[in-house]
């Protein structure tokens, strides 16, 4: 196994490693490092799980099962850049391309009749979504702004848009019938260990087994709850009123991606209650062409094409008049008609909402203007924080980027903690009855009263990871010396359950002299965000849902994007995962460079992963030179910022290859600078000479191509050679680093 292994992933970050891995292997072979990759991308999972029907050259490695190994190993290093957990629309054009290119993989089997394809799709669900993240993490998470890049926003402020008193943006939530109000909560003792069982029980009292391996251990946190469909499409039908009544747009804010199996079910549901009259209207012919609302708009519009022209012309029509007739839709893309419901993962809630307050509490509407938004959370567990966030924006104006304080995120992730690891038990539920918990010994743990259709869904927090994670939150209240908020509400259920652990894991270390409080979500997002204004940092130690929705709303009100932010998962068994940043794979990125030849995406989230890692790998192994490169590579990204040598968004301005030229440049100059390591020394100087000599004919090179279309040869599996050739246009970089 190479020393360090960095994951080839998707969409812009994947093109981004075209340019820089060279780089980084030309770099980290002088200190006798080796950097191996594997693929976690998409594709690359699609084929490594339809191996039998791919021929013998076509087959590949599962790489994830491996990297899921690896990192429960002290020697793991890998370096982890943010992948696409997709949706349904995504899956499916992800195997269209594989097949177009000669792979005969399946279809996805939407209604599977045959065991065959009962088990295609069983191994296409389980790529889907958020699949990669939770193997990986088995660490608890640790996410901040690097000094470096707070001293640049804070000279150097991102715009933010105005806040006014009179904005009519709010925040729209359940608050009953909800997962949040629904839940219960047990920590398992020795007599309930074992393996959970899952059951439905009907109104006459018939038992079906939903799941039987659900395994608990003593002292793992389990919590169960459900959300009430009645309830949420009677929540839904009056906020889609309120929001025209208001003359504001309507949104609403999901992770149909993470939550794979409740979310796109809820996203579903506000398609087919904004759209009730068409589906009452045409529910038969709709039917019939196996529409499912929980595709989004974007997948009926598809299936009312395949009807016949008179049909379809008529159906369309409906469609634009009901459109027409609800409250104006908050916009993906105005200019392609494509709205928040056309597909689930396109508005996902950790980006969307941060990108809404930052503008001012604005969303795009169908006219193409910005203005005010309802955003609707159906579920209440953390929209307050939200809420919070967005009532002291109205009352105090924009947050100032030039003078906020930071808020780094000790997260809880290890071992698919909280709801992020609630798919494989999330249940429709069959009909009306009960839904129980049953433990190994037969004791019924947990049970709710549901209806049919209802979500119901039982989630697990391991002990293990629970005590890491109050542990990394003292080490990090001591290093920083900031206060640290542990974002916990005594009246949750889960939450309670936690607060006990964390009364007993605290006394396990010194915390003399630290500011460590416990506070409710909204309480905390509100002391929290008066704080930052004030110029003052808080660390929030919270739970796995708050960790990805804090780590992109602050970084992005704070330094303008969560691409800057450092991500260290400290793995429990001793490795390293460096995350980079905390934003996905944007992919708006990847159509500018088909477009116009320009990447804009950011690197400077991989800089950093990559100066963690050699550090981290500097100490596991003792390598001086690591700890050199690492140095000098900090260092580099530090001038990169102050030189404004980041990635600007338009063509004509320097794009991510021409960054990494310069982080090329100054980590080459800081290691003929130094004088701890003659080898590095000797061996780096001839190449910053070339490197600061060439600077104008490299930068010119890398430039000349900007403005025209490039073809990489496909999305989501481009040949390695096409991606290369359009990431690495300038012959005279490509001669120095070779
Ligand atoms: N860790 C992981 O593996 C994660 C994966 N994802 C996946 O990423 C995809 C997109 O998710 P989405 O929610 O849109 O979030 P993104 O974070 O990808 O995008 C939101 C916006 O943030 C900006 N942005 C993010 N990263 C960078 C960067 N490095 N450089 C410059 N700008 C950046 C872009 O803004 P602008 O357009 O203004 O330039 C972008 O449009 C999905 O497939 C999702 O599943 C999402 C989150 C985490
Ligand atoms: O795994 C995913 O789908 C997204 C992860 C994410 O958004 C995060 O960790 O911040
Ligand atoms: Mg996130």
């Amino acid at each position: 196994m190479a020393d360090i292994i960095y994951t080839k992933v998707d969409e812009a970050p994947e093109l981004a490693s075209a340019s820089f891995l060279p780089i980084i292997r030309a770099f980290t072979k002088e200190a006798g490092i080796s950097i191996g990759t594997k693929d976690i991308s998409l594709a690359g999972r699609i084929l490594a799980n339809f191996s039998q029907y791919l021929t013998d050259s076509q087959k590949q490695s599962d790489d994830l099962a491996e990297l899921g190994q690896l990192v429960k190993e002290p020697q793991a290093n890998v370096i982890k850049l943010p992948n696409i957990s997709a949706s349904q629309p995504q899956l499916n054009a992800a195997i269209k391309e594989l097949q177009a290119q000669g792979y005969k993989i399946p279809s996805y089997p939407e209604s599977p009749a045959s065991d065959e394809e009962k088990a295609i799709k069983a191994s296409y669900d389980a790529i889907k979504g958020s699949a990669v993240n939770p193997v990986l993490r088995e660490g608890n998470s640790d996410r901040r702004a690097p000094k470096a890049v707070k001293e640049y926003a804070k000279k150097n402020p991102h715009s933010m848009g105005e806040w006014l008193p009179s904005s009519k943006t709010h925040v729209s939530t359940m608050g009953q019938n909800d997962f949040a109000s629904n839940e219960k909560s047990v920590t398992i003792t020795a007599a309930s260990a074992g393996t959970a069982k899952i059951e439905f029980v009907g109104k006459d009292g018939a038992v079906t087994v939903l799941k039987n391996d659900f395994p608990l251990d003593e002292g793992d946190v389990v919590d169960a709850t459900f959300m009430s469909m009645k309830a949420l499409r009677t929540f839904l039908e009056a906020e889609i009123a309120d929001a025209k009544a208001k003359g504001v747009l309507f949104s609403v804010h999901l992770k149909a991606t993470m939550m794979k199996v409740s979310d796109p079910i809820i996203f579903g549901q506000v398609v087919s209650v904004f759209l009730k009259d068409f589906f009452a209207k045409h529910g038969n012919a709709l039917e019939a062409i196996g529409v499912n609302p929980d595709l989004g708009i974007a997948d009926l519009e598809a299936k009312i094409a395949t009807l016949p022209a008179e049909k379809a012309g008529e159906i369309e029509a409906d469609l634009k008049a009901a459109l027409d007739n609800g409250p104006a839709m908050y916009m993906v893309n105005s200019d392609k008609g494509l709205t928040n419901l056309h597909v689930s993962s396109d508005v996902i809630i950790d980006a969307s909402m941060p990108a809404l307050i930052r503008a001012g509490g604005k969303g795009w509407g169908p006219d193409g203007k910005e203005a005010d938004t309802k955003c609707v959370i159906p579920d209440s567990s953390y929209a307050g924080v939200y809420d919070a966030v967005i009532e002291f924006c109205k009352k105090n104006g924009a947050l100032d980027p030039a003078k906020m304080g930071t808020v780094p995120n000790v997260g809880l992730m290890a071992q698919k903690a909280e709801e992020y690891g609630s798919h494989p038990q999330t249940f429709k539920a069959p009909a009306d009855g009960t839904m129980r918990l049953v433990d190994a010994a037969g004791t019924t743990l947990i049970e709710h009263e549901v209806e049919g259709g209802d979500i119901w869904r039982a989630c697990r927090t391991k002990d293990a990871p629970i005590r890491d994670w109050v542990k990394l939150g003292v080490t990090r209240a001591r290093l920083s010396g900031m206060p640290g908020v542990f974002w916990l509400n005594e009246k949750r259920a889960h939450d309670a359950e936690l607060i006990k652990k964390v009364n007993t894991y605290l006394p396990e270390h010194d915390t003399s002299g630290l500011d460590l409080k416990i506070m409710a979500p909204t309480e905390a997002a509100r002391y929290t965000t008066e704080r930052i204004a004030r110029g003052e940092d808080t660390i929030s130690i919270t739970g796995n849902v708050l960790r990805d929705y804090l780590t992109d709303l602050y970084p992005i009100l704070e330094v303008g994007t969560s691409a800057k932010m450092l991500s260290i998962v400290p793995l429990m068994n001793g490795g390293g995962l460096f995350e980079t940043g905390a934003g996905g794979s944007a992919p708006k990125h990847v159509q500018q460079l088909q477009e116009e030849n320009y990447l804009r995406w950011d690197s400077l989230g991989e800089f950093c992963a990559l100066g963690a890692s050699l550090e981290h790998l500097s100490q596991a192994r003792d390598n001086a030179k690591a700890a050199i490169l690492a140095e000098t590579l900090d260092l580099a990204t530090e001038k990169l910022l102050d030189e404004g040598k980041s990635p600007s968004r338009r063509v004509g301005g320097l794009d991510n290859r021409g960054s990494h030229f310069y982080i090329a440049l100054y980590w080459a100059q800081g290691l003929a600078a130094q004088d701890k390591d003659a080898e590095l020394k000797a061996h780096f100087t001839p190449i910053a000479e070339a490197l600061t000599a060439n600077e104008d004919k490299i930068v010119g090179e890398l430039n000349a191509v900007q403005g025209s279309p490039a073809d990489t040869g496909g999305y989501y599996h481009a040949p390695a050679d096409k991606v290369a050739a359009v990431m690495r246009p300038s012959a005279t970089l490509n001669g120095i680093i070779g």
